[in-house]
């Protein structure tokens, strides 16, 4: 390490001028100051600093991959362009005689690099046995980063500046796995002359600062999800309430933005975790992946920052207490659970054991299935907090499936069936605004769940009318809100994915829905119930995919 700069960080502020240098200037101007330091901070390492107050919504940094490539377990797919490979004999390369999908991409992305190593070797997987080579893909990555050094080096320069934790990784499951599957493979099969300690280096730099990048191949629907580094990305810490939101865009920059007001002076942290499970999983993964023991807040927090994510019911008769875990940061992950009325106390193994048969329980069920999810829902409902973990899960489905799959399509929904909808979103929305609050995915798709079930009610009320003006304009102002929240948390998705397209259908129907309220607006009265009467059960008429729109409400409306 050069003593001046014993963590690389110059070398990281270089990366940041080339990122910023390669990206269009209405994204980032190369002129604009930066808006944070890297520095070196106990525990973290080197971590992102705002130096200035930073606004929700406002771009932090753009960042570029150092490399990409397949991910662990990945199945056979195209090394140029990424795309799944149905069957070997496609097209192979010409050169190494691994499949892709045509010409064109033996010179495309990185497999030109590797593609001489596997000339040189002779090395092919097996076709008629990929389960045998399966993870070839994955030491194609390994391979990718080895090339840098001979063919970019100051992309290499960069890559090794980057955390290996190889102290703590050596003798693992991990290492041991990555030894046979990755070291031995690249040095006796492809005959990489490395030294096996920079083949792990490798490794560890991927395993620890790697991010999943999930995009769609250009001008198709057909999503591919590679692994890539982003050094600036990968400087900033994990927080399990972090303030960032990051996108992809299709040519593979990742956009850094706000998630929430940042202080001057403040970490800029990612989630290098899944932010709906809970502290014991939270903090395994963690260590088992990137070698620490997490100590944010949310963790330290029995509650979970008031959430009780975790929190069961405590099981003593008549008590109604919470049972949370005395100690969440401890070590060992044994500490024991205690009732906060009654002090009921419960060993740490039974909560655990608990957790593993209901995530056993709720594999077994197919994807979709409402009934169910409906029945774990009931089963559990007493045994848990209702904000706990896998209750939240469970309202996280049925947010997504109740009017989206057969049988359950959003005409066809009972009245019952779209409060419950409503609700699944509700409670969902709850624990993001404390866990994840601001811009983010899962608030914008949650929201626009949401939006359609309170639409559609207040509609069906209109058109059997059930309804008083003021609280129909109400209600469609409160779906109003639910869209206008939607296309701003997702505004920044690119439209080919999934994410964008939910943006731009919102936009649309933001449209639709501000038309609607104007016609209302200017509707007689006649039309509504009158202001002083309360507001009957609506009846369960039923309804078409139409109903929703605005076309087929002013259609109605003329008839009346
Ligand atoms: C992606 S790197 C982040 C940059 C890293 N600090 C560095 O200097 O290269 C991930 C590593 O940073 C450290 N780290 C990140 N978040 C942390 C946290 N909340 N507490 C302790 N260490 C953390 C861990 O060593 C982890 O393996």
């Amino acid at each position: 390490m050069a003593e001046d700069d014993p963590h690389h960080l110059n070398i990281m502020y270089n990366w940041f001028k080339y990122s910023v240098s390669k990206v269009p200037p209405h994204v980032l101007h190369e002129q604009e100051e930066r808006k944070w330091n890297i520095e070196y901070k106990e525990p973290y390492g080197r971590c992102t600093i705002a130096v200035r107050d930073i606004k929700e919504g406002e771009v932090i940094f753009v960042d570029h991959p150092v490399v990409t490539g397949p991910k662990q377990n990945s199945t056979i797919m195209c090394l140029g362009c990424y795309r799944r490979i149905e069957s070997w004999d496609e097209y192979r390369c010409s050169k190494c005689g691994w499949p892709l999908c045509s010409a064109k991409c033996e010179k495309m992305g990185y497999h030109p690099m590797e593609c001489q190593f596997y000339a040189d070797s002779g090395y092919i997987p097996c076709a008629s046995d990929f389960t045998e080579d399966q993870y070839v893909y994955e030491a194609t990555l390994s391979l990718r980063c080895f090339c840098l050094s001979i063919y970019e080096p100051d992309k290499w320069k960069t890559l090794m500046a980057m955390e290996s934790h190889n102290d703590p990784r050596r003798g693992t499951e991990l290492w041991e796995r990555e030894e046979a599957n990755v070291v031995n493979f690249l040095k006796e099969k492809v005959k990489v002359s490395a030294d096996p300690e920079l083949l792990h280096t490798i490794t560890g730099i991927l395993d620890v600062n790697c991010h999943e990048v999930r995009s769609t191949l250009p001008g198709t629907k057909d999503e591919y999800r590679v692994r890539g580094v982003y050094p600036l990305c990968a400087m900033m810490s994990h927080f399990c309430s972090n303030n960032t939101h990051h996108t992809l865009m299709d040519d593979m920059t990742m956009v850094v933005m706000a998630s929430r007001p940042i202080k001057k002076g403040e970490q800029i942290t990612a989630t290098y975790t899944h932010i709906l499970s809970a502290t014991t999983e939270r903090r395994k993964h963690l260590k088992f992946g990137k070698f620490f023991d997490c100590v944010c807040d949310r963790c330290k927090d029995p509650t979970e920052l008031g959430t009780y994510f975790g929190a069961l019911r405590c099981s003593q008769p008549g008590c109604g207490g919470n049972v949370l875990c005395t100690d969440p940061v401890c070590i060992t992950n044994d500490a024991p659970w205690k009732c906060d009325r009654c002090r009921h106390q419960i060993p740490a193994e039974t909560v655990e054991r608990l957790n593993k048969i209901v995530y056993y329980e709720l594999r077994q069920h197919e994807e979709g299935d409402i009934a169910a999810l409906e029945n774990i829902f009931k089963k559990y409902q007493f045994v848990f907090h209702p904000q706990h973990f896998h209750l939240i899960g469970v309202k996280h489905t049925l947010s997504q499936v109740y009017g989206r799959v057969s049988g359950y399509l959003l005409p066809q929904l009972t009245e019952a069936q779209m409060q419950r909808k409503i609700e699944c979103c509700q409670d969902l929305l709850k624990v993001l605004d404390v866990i994840d609050p601001g811009i983010s995915r899962l608030r914008g798709l949650t929201l626009y769940e949401l939006h359609a079930p309170l639409l559609l009610k207040a509609n069906k009320a209109f058109q059997s009318t059930n309804i008083t003006k003021s609280e129909f304009l109400e209600k469609l102002r409160e779906a109003e809100g639910y869209l206008r929240r939607t296309v701003y948390c997702l505004q920044y998705e690119p439209v080919s994915a999934f994410e964008g397209e939910i943006c731009k259908i919102s936009r649309n129907s933001l449209k639709e829905l501000l038309s609607w309220i104007e016609v209302v607006k200017g509707l007689p009265s006649e039309h509504f119930l009158p202001e002083c009467v309360d507001l009957l059960p609506p009846t369960a008429a039923s309804l078409t995919e139409e109903d929703l729109t605005l076309e087929s409400l002013l259609k109605k409306l003329e008839e009346q």
